[in-house]
């Protein structure tokens, strides 16, 4: 007979194929209803910007239609983000289940880039996403999103002020572009960095976000242990250009993070290969190839994506338009949203693991 346990008993063998555990034990097949040949269920994901979200339908399908009655199979996805783990000693943000940091050894590798555009491509998921801009050096987030001269309101709060953050593309943003004057020294901007970044995280009404996505400082240095220090942070990713020195030095960020026990969840090599807008079947190893891979191999960290070198992407920036809204169909904005679901699964994995 068709009945809810019936449905849930087919569908035990199914994995998710990231946490390798069986659907039905992780709780994520919900609401199962049966009419007459036709079976319904919700399937609750571990992230909206799920990977593998039409593998892992296709499978339920497959496992439900094999039971004898079965006509029609429908599936509603949706997704809870799991929070990460509590750290002893560290205080995490109220309403905020997941901080990741995008970081770098050097500076100029599209480190921006890459955490503007993956915010983004978590967003248009459906995933709650604020992005915090602690870059002291170059704050160029809010002009890649769209919000130069946009100016966070401050509302007094019980426990004193609170920041409203900018808003674009479905992303909440508070940068220190916003509140620092950009003619004054980096020289005085630092001893401000520590005290600012903490205001960040805590005096902000980020309201519930399942990622806040941080834009660091390129090297390893004080932003870098503020953070680090705060907060417990899901995972770091380290953005790299595929030369020698750049990977040298996007391997000192990773012994960093690892020495102060924060999950690196993999590299991402910018600026990897050229594609001529006149020409965009060919491509070109400006700055070498294979670099990242060769990183990932011996670091053994994940490779989680290559970004092209492509005008388009650097135009979309400079006109607060990222390349994953302005050209979902480039390589680029292809690139960055595999990269943003990737970072998502395994942000997800570590939540589980
Ligand atoms: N793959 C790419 N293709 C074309 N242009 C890119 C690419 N990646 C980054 N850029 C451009 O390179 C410049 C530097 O990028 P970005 O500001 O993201 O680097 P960064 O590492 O954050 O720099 P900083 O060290 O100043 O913070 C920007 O103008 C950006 O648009």
């Amino acid at each position: 007979m068709l009945d809810t346990q019936s449905i849930l008993d087919v569908l035990r063998p199914v994995q998710d194929p990231e946490l390798q555990k069986s659907l039905v034990e992780l709780n994520m097949i919900r609401d199962v209803q049966i009419e007459d040949g036709k079976v319904s269920f919700t399937l609750v994901l571990t992230t909206p910007a799920c990977p593998l979200r039409e593998f892992i339908v296709d499978d339920c399908k497959k496992a439900v239609k094999q039971l004898p009655g079965v006509e029609k199979v429908d599936v509603t996805v949706t997704a809870e983000t799991p929070k990460q783990k509590e750290v002893p000693d560290k205080q995490s943000v109220f309403g905020i289940k997941n901080i990741i940091a995008i970081s770098s050894g050097k500076g100029g590798v599209g480190k921006s880039t890459v955490a503007v555009n993956v915010a983004v491509a978590l967003a248009s998921s459906g995933a709650k996403v604020g992005l915090l801009d602690a870059d002291i050096y170059g704050p160029n987030a809010p002009m890649m999103l769209g919000l130069t001269g946009a100016e966070v309101k401050v509302q007094q709060g019980k426990a004193g002020d609170i920041l409203e953050p900018a808003f674009n593309y479905g992303v909440k943003m508070v940068s220190m572009g916003f509140l620092i004057n950009p003619d004054q020294p980096v020289i005085w901007r630092g001893p401000m960095l520590n005290g600012i970044i903490r205001q960040f995280l805590y005096q902000v009404s980020w309201g519930s976000l399942d990622y806040l996505i941080v834009d660091m400082p390129p090297g390893t240095g004080d932003a870098q242990l503020t953070l680090i220090q705060a907060v417990p942070i899901a995972g770091a990713v380290i953005v790299t250009t595929p030369q020698n020195v750049s990977l040298l030095d996007a391997r000192r960020g990773l012994k960093m993070f690892q020495q102060m026990g924060v999950n690196v969840l993999g590299i991402v090599e910018n600026m990897s290969y050229f594609i001529p807008p006149d020409l965009p079947d060919r491509n070109y190893d400006i700055f070498g190839s294979g670099g990242g891979e060769k990183a990932s191999r011996e670091l053994q960290i994940p490779l989680l994506g290559c970004v092209p070198l492509e005008i388009p992407l650097r135009e979309g920036g400079d006109q607060g338009i990222p390349i994953v809204i302005s050209n979902e169909e480039s390589a680029s904005a292809k690139a960055l949203t595999a990269i943003a679901q990737q970072i998502a699964a395994k942000v997800s994995i570590a939540a589980y693991a």
